[in-house]
């Protein structure tokens, strides 16, 4: 088992940068969905060359490289301890080199332990089989797609659906109602696994298991193998769209699986996975630990750096604005909701901590007329101890609502960028104060990190680098207006809709 560390880190790195094959080619059908000049085909054409730029530099797809969860088959008598210790030993490495962003943090002290390992990070499991090989299934899941998890107990009352009942109508109306609920803050278009019954717990681990599954793979069971192709019809007609822009591509894979249940019990979980689908596997030799075979590298790999289609705002209806900030409040109100701004200047990162801690306290740098970005960066420093960004995609804003409006206020802020959208308490502090969202491209990491052209310094590092302020001086840094100061929000009017078109699917589908 010499090799078996290093096939480990080979695993991670291959998971964390390149996507496997099944996935690429669900994203080129979501894209021959998506009408063209649109601005889901403009966050679809970012993510495309967000795919390939990750190719090419070999690093991360999304900057939040998620949950490292491992599933292992060994022979019969493998050392399962020194397995587990070589993959510790491999996160490690994989941190260290801006493969992996230091994403484990304390849950009461909010510190991070710099290096993804930490009491339930990594997630490993194991599984004996009679084969003589080993197979290790990795999966690396973000935080945003994880919080659109969702778990149902029927019978139950489904918005916009009614009553579910226990059965495989009521079923549908949960798998249904989890793609609305999630709109496009787990960077739609997602995938999404489900487990029908067991415990509250192994219902989760079956919807998560079922992302392991290949996307064009078709379920053996004939009666869930209907409710997967319902729900992929179904689903993208409730015109969510990539990102949750409203259009044609909202959900790209469906995978459901069954346990028995309790008398008493009737879950329904469902494990939401964004576009940025990261799991790959590989099957070892059991004595040398070296890697035989690649799964989910079935069929010709597609090279997004052939794509065709622009990353441009041609065709849109929208103005493309260029802004250099610091920017003016008679800038921002001149935005409206469909515009493209072109940022120049800088730029400063906050999240949940940062947010946090400016309600109370005051900000490390003047903010008046800035702009936020809502960003967990991978940073490297380099021996100089200059620090390099190495994927810089935006979060999900939406955790920033109890903060964000008051904390604009307070500090002069005039523009945020983020992922997903905020709710009704900053749309009106934008019409207040004279503020506007700017939404990104979630996940197109590599893409933005390309328009960060320095990294002018750092405050809060001792959040940790996540959660920490950088200031980047970025050019050419492309975002969609989604909530303007004129009391528009192309969220709200995406909810609504599609709200409006599941209500259509209530009627009983499955006896
Ligand atoms: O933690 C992050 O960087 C992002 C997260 O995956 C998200 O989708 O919000
Ligand atoms: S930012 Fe988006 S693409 Fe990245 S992990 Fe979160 S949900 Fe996935």
């Amino acid at each position: 088992m010499k090799k078996f560390r290093e096939s480990m880190y080979t695993l991670i790195v291959e998971t964390s940068t390149n996507l496997p094959n099944d996935v690429r080619r669900a994203i080129v059908k979501a894209k021959e969905q998506e009408n063209a000049g649109t601005t889901a085909a403009l966050a679809l054409g970012t993510i495309s060359k967000n795919i390939s730029m990750a190719d090419y530099n070999v690093s991360p797809i999304c900057q939040d490289t998620g949950m490292p969860t491992f599933e292992i088959k060994v022979p019969v008598g493998a050392n399962q301890i020194e397995m587990k210790k070589a993959i510790h030993e491999a996160i490690d490495k994989a941190t260290k080199n801006g493969k992996l962003r230091p994403n484990s943090v304390d849950s009461l002290t909010g510190e991070n332990s710099g290096n993804n390992l930490g009491p339930g990070t990594p997630i490993i499991h194991f599984e004996q089989w009679e084969k003589d090989e080993i197979d290790v299934r990795l999966i690396l899941k973000g935080g945003g797609c994880e919080n659109k998890n969702i778990q149902y107990s029927l019978p139950a009352e489904i918005e916009g659906l009614g009553r579910a009942g226990r059965d495989l109508d009521g079923i549908r109306k949960c798998i249904l109602h989890s793609v609305y609920q999630a709109q496009g803050q787990g960077c739609s278009a997602g995938f999404i696994g489900v487990g029908i019954g067991g415990d509250r717990i192994s219902s989760y681990s079956l919807a998560k298991e079922q992302l392991f599954r290949s996307v064009d793979d078709v379920n053996v069971n004939e009666n869930l193998r209907k409710l997967e192709e319902y729900v992929m019809e179904h689903a993208n007609q409730l015109g969510i769209g990539t990102m949750g822009f409203g259009g044609e591509a909202t959900l790209l894979g469906c995978k459901i699986g069954a346990l028995n249940r309790l008398p008493a019990s009737f879950f329904v979980s469902i494990a939401y996975n964004c576009w940025a689908f990261r799991r790959l596997g590989v099957t070892l030799d059991s004595t040398t630990g070296e890697i035989k075979e690649w799964q989910y590298k079935d069929g010709d790999k597609i090279d997004f750096s052939q794509d065709k289609s622009e990353v441009t705002t041609q065709g849109k209806k929208g103005r493309e604005v260029v802004l250099q900030a610091p920017v003016t409040e008679e800038q921002i109100r001149d935005l409206k909701v469909g515009d493209v701004v072109i940022l120049n200047g800088t730029i400063h990162t906050g999240r949940d901590a940062i947010h946090h801690h400016l309600v109370e306290h005051d900000a490390p740098i003047d903010l008046n007329g800035q702009v936020i970005y809502h960003c967990g960066p991978v940073m490297l420093k380099d021996e100089n101890g200059e620090w390099h960004v190495k994927a810089a995609g935006p979060t999900t804003s939406i955790r920033e609502e109890p903060y964000q409006g008051d904390v604009m206020k307070k500090f002069g802020i005039r523009a945020v960028i983020g992922k997903g959208g905020m709710g009704p308490k900053t749309l009106k502090a934008l019409q207040e104060h004279g503020g506007v969202y700017l939404n990104a491209i979630g996940g197109a990491a590599q893409y933005y990190a390309d328009c960060i052209k320095k990294v002018e310094g750092v405050d809060l590092l001792e959040f940790g680098i996540p959660e920490a302020m950088w200031h980047l001086r970025v050019e050419g840094f492309a975002a969609i207006v989604t909530m303007d100061s004129h009391g528009n929000s192309l969220h709200a009017d995406v909810d609504k809709t599609s709200l409006e078109k599941l209500s259509q699917f209530k009627e009983k589908v499955f006896k």
